[in-house]
């Protein structure tokens, strides 16, 4: 089997610095190595490195903010997502700040336009230009992905909205703006909260979460996970932490029965950000991180 791993060190989706580093630290930390390990021939094509946008030429566009720079460089993260899949590669796609997702499920619906997207978050991601209140892109990924109204900005043009609200599933959230609410709400998108997780347990929520955007668990599915989903105790180092989210073993489960269906066809773990803690919280962030993208890789207890 193949695997790609894009490193993709980015952070103009957010404001906190450091988050562009996150990649670095996941592959020093061995993750082509063990990936190896189990199994996979792991073509690691480096960091990638995008000509800056000086922020002199790149202006806020409404509230957003480093537009120009965060669209360059998704477009660029589409093509070379695409391609991998085109070449029937399993891109491991590690950020960097989560505005990359509109560039990798961009480049896996190239290939699989009904893919399913599982988004393993405490936050929801889904603001648009005129509800955002950070500016911040990586809090409006989802929006664009779906092309939902305000999001057709000249910037954004490369943007194909292929995702429809019915193939999209949220699991962890816990922090959701009001405007998140109510779009979520007029678009019926599911998500599992941390209260389902609580209710349910994560074996059932997963099921459920397969069940309504894969019944027939006949679809690709592209596993966005952003490390803030998890407990700030098990990934602290990171830009948006939230308190009361998802277990180690939460977390993982997630990872490995996703990968039990043998349908994953694409793979983000971003929001690592190796410069916001103590050299031991960056540490277990990190072994966090690898131990995820493993898991969702094939990487078994038994
Ligand atoms: N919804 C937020 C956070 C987005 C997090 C992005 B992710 O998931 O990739 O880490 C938060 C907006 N706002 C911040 C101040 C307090 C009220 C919420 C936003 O900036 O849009
Ligand atoms: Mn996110
Ligand atoms: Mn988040």
């Amino acid at each position: 089997p193949f695997s790609f791993s894009c490193k993709t060190p980015f952070s103009a989706g957010q404001r906190k610095a450091g988050v562009d580093k996150g990649p670095i630290h996941l592959v020093e930390a061995g993750l082509v190595d063990q990936l190896t390990e189990i199994g996979w021939k792991v073509k690691f094509d480096g960091h990638h490195q995008f000509e800056e946008v000086s922020a002199a030429d790149d202006p806020q566009i409404g509230k957003l903010r480093n537009p120009r720079l965060v669209s360059r460089v998704t477009e660029a993260v589409a093509k070379a997502v695409g391609e991998h899949v085109q070449n029937g590669e399993l891109p491991v796609t590690l950020g960097g700040d989560h505005s990359l997702a509109m560039g990798t499920i961009s480049g896996t619906l190239s290939k699989y336009p009904d893919a399913c997207v599982i988004w393993v978050d405490a936050h929801a991601d889904i603001n648009t230009p005129e509800t955002t209140d950070s500016g911040n892109i990586h809090g409006m990924p989802v929006s664009f992905l779906l092309g939902l109204e305000g999001t057709k900005i000249p910037e954004f043009s490369w943007i194909k909205p292929l995702l429809t609200p019915d193939r999209l599933v949220y699991i962890g959230l816990r922090d959701i703006d009001d405007g998140e609410k109510k779009i979520l709400k007029e678009h019926n998108i599911k998500a599992f909260s941390m209260h389902e997780v609580d209710k349910y347990g994560i074996g059932k929520v997963v099921e459920l979460a397969l069940d309504h955007v894969n019944a027939k668990r006949d679809r690709p599915i592209h596993l966005s996970f952003d490390v803030d989903a998890m407990d700030p105790t098990v990934a602290p180092s990171t830009g948006t932490p939230v308190r009361g989210g998802l277990t180690f073993r939460e977390g993982h489960y997630i990872c490995e029965a996703v990968q039990e269906t043998g349908l994953l066809v694409a793979f983000d773990l971003v929001e690592v950000n190796p410069s916001l803690a103590d050299a031991a919280s960056v540490q277990a962030t990190v072994a966090v991180g690898c131990s995820l993208v493993r898991a969702a890789l094939g990487e078994t207890l038994l």
